[in-house]
């Protein structure tokens, strides 16, 4: 579909075969007490695209233009699509690499992948 809006769907099977892929499960611990930043610090991401699935614990966090956080809740069910800085990069910067981080507030362990 993107590749299609581009107009560069004949590009879409070498980029297909030229991709890999990587499964990656993290755990975050439940922060401690009087532990404020308890999470993954900020950055972009440096691949093509990122699917993000997590357990019922929230954390994400992307800047709103304002330069204010704000917290990306999405159920288990759900998936969120980010984008990396290689789409970034391909797109010429149409489609922009977010920067994003965790922060914990619930006193529970956090899975995603
Ligand atoms: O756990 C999250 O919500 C984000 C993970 C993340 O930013 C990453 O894996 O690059
Ligand atoms: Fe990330």
């Amino acid at each position: 579909m993107v590749f299609e809006s581009y107009g560069v769907e004949r590009n879409y099977d070498s980029h297909l075969r030229s991709t890999t892929y990587l499964l990656r499960p993290v755990r975050y611990r439940a922060p401690e007490k009087n532990e404020s930043n308890a999470g993954g610090s900020i950055h972009t991401d440096k691949s093509f695209v990122t699917i993000l699935r997590q357990n019922q614990v929230q954390g994400l966090q992307i800047p709103a233009r304002n330069g204010d956080w704000i917290s990306v809740d999405f159920p288990p069910e759900a998936f969120v699509i980010i984008a990396g800085d290689a789409y970034m990069a391909w797109s010429n910067g149409r489609i922009l690499s977010p920067n994003h981080q965790v922060i914990l507030h619930q006193n529970k362990t956090r899975y995603t992948q």
